[in-house]
Order: structure tokens, then C-alpha cells, then sequence
């Protein structure tokens, strides 16, 4: 199924910004003095070889994961150093669909996408299910799946269902942690089409960790490659074919990649 990129987005308005980031466990550093700019309705790629810190720098972003130096500013704001109650603004807009969905199992699925809302908004129980109830069909799910336990879901479900509680919000900037990651290649296609779709209509940032080479291909608009404990390169899929350094090169011009091509 071919996804197309709808939304192009203007590359100004940087909303998040990451500058000097390092992070280490112990003596090991895993990222170091790292910069990254996010723009405004783009979906960009993260990607690196197992361990090079994309999950790391993910959860550092949003404060997950403490630094030993660097700032993180997230729509143009302070984000690691401010005070709790901007702080909660900013978390307001944000979404994080985590690598294995991370749904709470004692939960129904309308129960998960409403626990945000209860967290934060101050909704009638009835209009809080009714906004829920959108946001699971907006993920493509059918409306019986909003009072399954996450136990009875597939893999493909518990991630739409996750997005769907990621969106409860209406964020601004949605991160993704290897979104298809589990799921077969069909599976894969169209909750990639589901990102792009989502995108385009509700003018979604999304910053996404993962190694699909097909969602690369089709969805992301920007990549940035993490290794030695920064970003190596970033730009669009013809800047990763063009740069020269070994792993870039196996990983974009491999044999998967050729097949993706072909
Ligand atoms: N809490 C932690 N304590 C110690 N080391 C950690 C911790 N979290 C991550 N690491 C280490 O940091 C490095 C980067 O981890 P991270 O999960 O970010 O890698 P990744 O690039 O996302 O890998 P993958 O592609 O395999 O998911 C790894 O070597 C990992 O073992």
C-alpha cells in the first residue's frame, strides 16, 4: 500500500530543541553533547544501530531520563528546567506511544485512552467517554475493541490502542518508540498510512524511533542517524544515500534496503 506524505511540512518553527545532550550510565557515556532540531509538522526518523541511545534520547527529551549536561527545549519553551506547573502545560501537548505499548492491563482499552483525560481534564465522565470513544475510532479500531482488556488485543490492536491513548490529549508532538516493531509487514504498512494519515489531518510533530526501512522510506520526512553518541546525519532519505561514512551506507544502500528499492 502506498502511504503519501500529505502534509509538507515548512521547515521554521522548531518545536523541539536539543542542545549539548549528554547522558551516561556510570563512567559510559551513550550520548554526548548531541543537538537536535524538530520541526513543526514533520515526521522525522530516528535511527542508529542497536544501542547507540535512540530510546535513551528519546526518554531524555521528555525528561524521562536524567542528563549530565544539555537542554531540551520543547514549543518553545524551557522544558528540563521549568517549573512543574509549564512543565505540565507542555506534557499536555505532548503523546508517547512507548515500544511496547505500555497499556495498563487491569484497564479496558476506553479506560486507558480516558486516563490521561481524567488526569488532566476537568470532563464529565460521559463527554470523557464519548471523546474516547472518537479517539479509538480515529486509530482505525472497531468500536467492540474499546471494552477489551489489553490482554485480548493483538499486537497490531494494543499499538492502535496505544496511539489512541497517546492522542487523548491532542497533542502537538507525538513520540513513537519503533511503532511497528512486532507487527507483519501488512500490519506494518498500514499503521504507518494510520501516522501519515493522522498527520495530515490533525497536523501532527512526530518523532520516531525505529528501524522499519519501509516506514523510512514512506512516512518519514527527515532522518537522523544516531552513532558515536551524536547524530551523524540528518536530512532526507536522498542525504542518507549520499553520505559517506560505512554504516550509513550498509544501512540505507544494504541488501533490505535494495530490496525495498526493487
Ligand atoms: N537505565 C539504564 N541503565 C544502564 N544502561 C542503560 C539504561 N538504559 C539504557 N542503557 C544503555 O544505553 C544504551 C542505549 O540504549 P537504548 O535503549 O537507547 O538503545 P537503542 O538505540 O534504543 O537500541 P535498540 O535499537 O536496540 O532499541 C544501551 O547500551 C543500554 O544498555
Amino acid at each position: 500500500m502506498a502511504v503519501r506524505k500529505n502534509a509538507v511540512p515548512v521547515k521554521s518553527e522548531i518545536v523541539i530543541k536539543g542542545r549539548g545532550i549528554t547522558v551516561g550510565f556510570g563512567e559510559r557515556k551513550i550520548l554526548e553533547n548531541l543537538d537536535i532540531d524538530v520541526y513543526r509538522g514533520e515526521i522525522l526518523g530516528i535511527v542508529g544501530a542497536s544501542g547507540t541511545g535512540k530510546s535513551v534520547l528519546l526518554r531524555t527529551i521528555l525528561g524521562l531520563q536524567a542528563k549530565v549536561a544539555g537542554s531540551v527545549e520543547i514549543l518553545g519553551q524551557p522544558y528540563d528546567d521549568a517549573e512543574p506547573a509549564i512543565r505540565a502545560q507542555i506534557d499536555q501537548r505532548l503523546g508517547v506511544l512507548f515500544q511496547q505499548g505500555a497499556l495498563f492491563s487491569s484497564l479496558t482499552v476506553l479506560q486507558n485512552v480516558e486516563f490521561p483525560m481524567r488526569e488532566h481534564l476537568g470532563l464529565s465522565p460521559r463527554l470523557m467517554e464519548e471523546l474516547a470513544r472518537l479517539k479509538i475510532e480515529l486509530v482505525g479500531l472497531a468500536p467492540e475493541a474499546a471494552d477489551r482488556m489489553p490482554s485480548e488485543l493483538s499486537g497490531g490492536m494494543i499499538k492502535r490502542a496505544s496511539l489512541a491513548r497517546a492522542l487523548a490529549l491532542d497533542p502537538d508532538i507525538v513520540f513513537l518508540d519503533e511503532p511497528t516493531s512486532g507487527l507483519d509487514p501488512i500490519g506494518a504498512a498500514e499503521f504507518d498510512e494510520l501516522i501519515a494519515t493522522l498527520r495530515a489531518t490533525l497536523g501532527l510533530t512526530v518523532f520516531m524511533v525505529t528501524h522499519d526501512l519501509d516506514s523510512l522510506h514512506t512516512v518519514c520526512d527527515r532522518i537522523a542517524v544516531l552513532g558515536d553518541r551524536h547524530v551523524l546525519v540528518e536530512g532526507t532519505m536522498a542525504d542518507m544515500l549520499e553520505f559517506d561514512n560505512p554504516w550509513v551506507q550498509k544501512y540505507f544502500r544494504g541488501t533490505r534496503a535494495r530490496r525495498l528499492e526493487a
